[in-house]
């Protein structure tokens, strides 16, 4: 089962990146995504490197934001691609069967295609207005995850949906509630004063339901 917390990493210098992701690691965030937008390819790489040593070290999964290659190149966990980067058909003929893939979705017929092309995983969003990431897609609200989730369940669609976009604890019972896989977020952990707290109290949410 993939885990239900997935860190989003910030930051504009590879200093910057390094910290937050290093927080969220001592902190128990076993999922890190590197998103590391409009930097240049040596910076990037830099940075890439040296989040696989870290996330080696602390057993975590380690996926590339948007460069399949990159995430190739550093022999990462996988890579998450958005509805404008390369298509996860493609991105499933280079890497196989072994390596994750992740897709963004704002529409049930997102999931659908994502699915049908290979993806492992979905983002779902937003779920509402954050200022991590520019251009959003129309926010989906509560609503939007009920109807989708519901869709996908008429359809027999199964693959872990995860709700992304200015996600708060407080959302998390009733985000569960849909059906979703879990969460990825990125502010609320980076800018977290409790961070150790922080995901104790996420995780208990998450796993509620879980039964070992
Ligand atoms: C888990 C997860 N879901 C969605 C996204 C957004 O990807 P994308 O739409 O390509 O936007 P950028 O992150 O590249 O700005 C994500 N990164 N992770
Ligand atoms: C990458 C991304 N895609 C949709 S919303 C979002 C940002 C998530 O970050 P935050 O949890 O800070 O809103
Ligand atoms: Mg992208």
């Amino acid at each position: 089962m993939y885990h239900k917390l997935q860190y989003i990493s910030q930051g504009n210098t590879i200093e910057e990146q390094l910290y937050n992701i290093h927080q969220a690691l001592d902190a128990g965030c076993d999922w890190i995504q590197m998103r590391f937008k409009n930097q240049t390819i040596k910076d990037t790489f830099t940075l890439a490197d040296a989040v696989k040593i870290l996330c080696e070290e602390y057993l975590a999964n380690f996926i590339v934001n948007d460069n399949l290659y990159l995430a190739q190149q550093v022999a990462a966990d996988g890579v998450h691609l958005g509805l404008t980067d390369m298509k996860i058909k493609e991105a499933r003929a280079i890497l196989g069967n072994t390596k994750i893939i992740g897709g963004t979705a704002n529409t049930f017929e997102d999931i659908e295609n994502h699915a049908k092309n290979g993806c492992d995983y979905i983002g779902l969003g937003p779920y509402r207005f954050t200022k991590t990431k520019e251009k959003l897609s129309p926010i989906l609200g509560l609503s939007g995850y009920i109807a989708i989730i519901e869709k996908m369940k008429h359809n027999n669609l199964k693959i872990p949906v995860y709700a992304i976009g200015g996600i708060v604890l407080e959302d998390i019972d009733q985000l569960m509630q849909t059906g979703i896989h879990g969460i990825a977020v990125s502010g609320l952990i980076t800018k977290s004063e409790n961070q150790e707290k922080l995901i104790q109290q996420l995780n208990e949410k998450l796993y509620a339901n879980v039964i070992v």
